[in-house]
């Protein structure tokens, strides 16, 4: 996994066919982290839902090399090797805590750890049976990133990882992070507090200039509006 490599050259990003930032070029190997920076709307999540192939790049390449894919195979895209922990969890609130786990273990494919042994490691043992809905915001969270730990891939792409989580949390958290870095894999985080992650490097991004997002006479085309809608 030491020969991971990320590439991305010319990328821009936007929303519908509006451009939010770009372009981006940027390189990450196993064991570096990217720490992405910026205030509010400047791009950080519309950033990290295009590498993770949740959004189509207006522009410009995403290349992956030096790493197997689920299927065995080389790796083709970021996303096939890619975690995307996003704002939100992606758990369904009526189904245990434990089954929730095991579907994503399903989904994703790939070799991890046992549910119980992934809760373990995000400190919350003994709580795999309750239905997700009957947790804390914050042990809701720390469900979503064992997420990251039942099913292997090398790159984490993570949006706000730490929000909501208590100081001892974010702690174990950091932890985690420095593990899977040791261990040959990447990080991508967009933050707005630190993640104790020392030697990351930063993206810092800045907003479009309003005139720039703002639609330039064309109304919203109703399908653009439907697709943000499927989001919201
Ligand atoms: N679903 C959407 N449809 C259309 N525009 C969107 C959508 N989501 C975000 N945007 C716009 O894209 C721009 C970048 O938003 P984005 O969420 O990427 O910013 P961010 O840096 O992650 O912000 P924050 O720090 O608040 O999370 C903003 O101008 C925002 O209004």
């Amino acid at each position: 996994m030491s020969g991971l490599a990320v590439t991305v050259s010319g990328l821009t990003i936007g929303r519908g066919s509006t451009a939010v930032a770009g372009p981006l070029d940027l390189s990450l190997g196993g064991g570096e982290a990217l720490i992405v920076t910026g205030p509010n709307g400047a791009g950080k999540s519309t950033l990290l839902r295009t590498l993770a192939g949740l959004l189509r790049p207006l522009a410009g390449r995403i290349t992956v090399a030096g790493a197997m894919a689920p299927d065995g195979e080389p790796a083709r895209s970021l996303a096939e090797i890619a975690h995307y922990v996003g704002h939100r969890n992606a758990m369904k609130p009526s189904v245990s805590v434990a089954d929730n786990l095991g579907f994503w273990a399903r989904f994703l494919g790939g070799a991890g750890l046992s549910a119980d042994a992934a809760l373990e490691s995000v400190g919350l043992p003994g709580l795999a049976h309750l239905p997700f809905a009957y947790l804390s915001a914050g042990q809701q969270r720390r469900v979503s990133l064992a997420r990251l730990l039942v099913a292997h891939r090398p790159v984490w792409i993570l949006d706000e990882p730490t929000a909501a989580l208590d100081t001892a949390s974010q702690a174990r958290f950091a932890g985690l992070m420095a593990g899977h870095l040791d261990a040959g894999g990447s990080v991508i985080a967009a933050t707005h507090q630190p993640l104790g992650l020392g030697g990351a490097r930063e993206l810092s991004m800045v907003p479009a200039p309003a005139e720039h997002l703002t639609d330039k006479g064309q109304a919203i085309a109703d399908a653009d509006l439907a697709a943000a809608e499927g989001w919201l």
